[in-house]
């Protein structure tokens, strides 16, 4: 079933070589909110066995809601806490509202789910996996949920991006017993069936399609962990680009509790881009270099990319990286180039004339620069057509004008890198 344009500012289109992609529909402004997108489907990040209130939990894999995904407030936050709110049934799955425990029974933990999600707890097999392949079942059982509740946005999902591979070929054949026993034990019964295919198709789906929301941001945590992946129908258009001209921001602690849309992310442009341009993200932090790039890319997503960035850092050498190399180059703009690229800054190109670094300004300008942050900058909307000169990090949450002054420490972020 194709789905409907997301928005008037953009439009899908296939595009050679890469799938379907995002195209602007009309001339792009910087800060400019192109897209706001619904999960149709959110799965812990959690492996199954943290999920068990044992002494050995650490408060930071199990201190969110098990519906929205907020973090639970402190009151809420002990195993012991007497105020805890846990599903009544298993007593594992913990929320942060009565709301949220209600809404949860008749969607996301429906009963299915909490026998079916019993049953992978007790199964030692599964529970001696790697925490990827516990993780990949949470998604599985979340997944067939879904074809019971909501047939129609299960056929989305089917729809996205993604045939499997051979790793997943093989965690299909290690999960499809289970999880088929648990399914027809419940009669849960998608139309297409159970075969270890449709295991497999689903797999491949949630591979190239899933999008991490991310633990809080912490300036001595430099391995921040994913608390939950959701399936955003529209952002799944999106193709990967090393540079890209938009980014995703997500509030998941910060929008209004109860409102049902916490988990909802935007796209905001990093900068204007023309009409008939493709709209990308990146799909993980900007700041990894050439090598660690083409490795995700080939291994979780299957492509080898080619643009403009790897073809130019495709020469460097494994230990220079882009924080390097912009420092130097700073040296340089400082000196005499500024003002003119900031007049030219329309999109990516401004300092094309310098072949060793000819991206130094986008690293610059749009790439944060707090310890173990390694998101991305992009300015607030525009109000009506006048642009705003205040960058938000769509990890950290720091705001900084874009004369590179602080104007404020930013709370708590997401970014969009699994
Ligand atoms: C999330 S989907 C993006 C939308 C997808 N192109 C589609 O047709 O639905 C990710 C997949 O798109 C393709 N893709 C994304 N960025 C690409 C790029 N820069 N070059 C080639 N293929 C790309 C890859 O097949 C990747 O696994």
């Amino acid at each position: 079933m194709p789905l409907a344009a997301p928005s008037s500012l953009l439009k899908v289109e296939e595009i050679q070589g890469r799938g379907r992609g995002m195209v602007a529909s009309q001339p792009l402004k910087a800060g400019q909110i192109v897209l706001r997108d619904s999960p149709i489907l959110l799965y812990s990040a959690l492996p199954l066995i943290t999920k068990s209130l044992s002494s050995s939990s650490s408060a930071s894999t199990s201190c969110f809601c098990d519906h929205c995904f907020r973090t639970l407030p402190p009151s809420l936050q002990g195993v012991s806490a007497s105020s805890t709110i846990f599903c009544p049934n298993c007593c594992h799955h913990r929320f942060c509202s009565s709301n949220c425990l209600s809404k949860a029974l008749k969607s996301s933990h429906s009963s299915w789910v909490c026998q079916a999600l019993s049953c992978l707890r007790a199964n030692s097999l599964l529970l001696e996996q790697p925490h990827e392949r516990q993780v990949q079942a949470n998604f599985l059982i979340a997944a067939y949920n879904l074809a019971n509740i909501s047939p129609s946005d299960f056929q989305i999902m089917l729809s996205l991006q993604g045939s499997p591979d051979d790793s997943t070929i093989a965690t299909a054949q290690f999960l499809h017993p289970l999880i088929s026993s648990l399914c027809s034990l419940a009669l849960v019964s998608p139309q297409n069936g159970l075969s270890l295919e449709h295991i497999a198709a689903l797999l491949a789906k949630d591979k190239l399609n899933a999008f991490g929301i991310m633990q809080p941001f912490s300036v001595d945590d430099d391995q921040r962990s994913v608390r939950a992946y959701g399936i955003y129908p529209y952002a799944s258009f999106f193709n990967h680009d090393c540079l890209p001209n938009a980014c995703r921001f997500d509030y998941v602690d910060a929008n209004p509790p109860d409102d049902g849309h916490n988990t909802d992310f935007i796209i905001r442009m990093i900068h204007d881009v023309p009409q008939g341009r493709e709209i990308c993200l990146s799909y993980f932090p900007v700041n990894e270099n050439y090598s660690s790039r083409q490795k995700r890319l080939i291994e979780d997503y299957g492509f080898t990319c080619n643009c403009d960035r790897c073809n130019v850092e495709s020469n460097w050498s494994d230990n220079e990286s882009v924080e390097d190399n912009a420092e130097a180059e700073e040296e340089v703009m400082d000196e005499d180039q500024c003002e003119t690229m900031e007049a030219s800054d329309t999109d990516n190109h401004p300092h094309e004339d310098n072949n060793d670094f000819p991206h130094a300004y986008f690293f610059l300008k749009y790439m944060c620069d707090r310890t173990n942050c390694g998101g991305t900058l992009a300015p607030l909307p525009p109000q009506g057509d006048t642009p705003s000169h205040v960058m938000e990090c769509n990890v950290c949450g720091k705001l900084k004008s874009d004369d590179t002054f602080d104007i404020d420490e930013g709370q708590d972020g997401a970014s969009m890198e699994d």
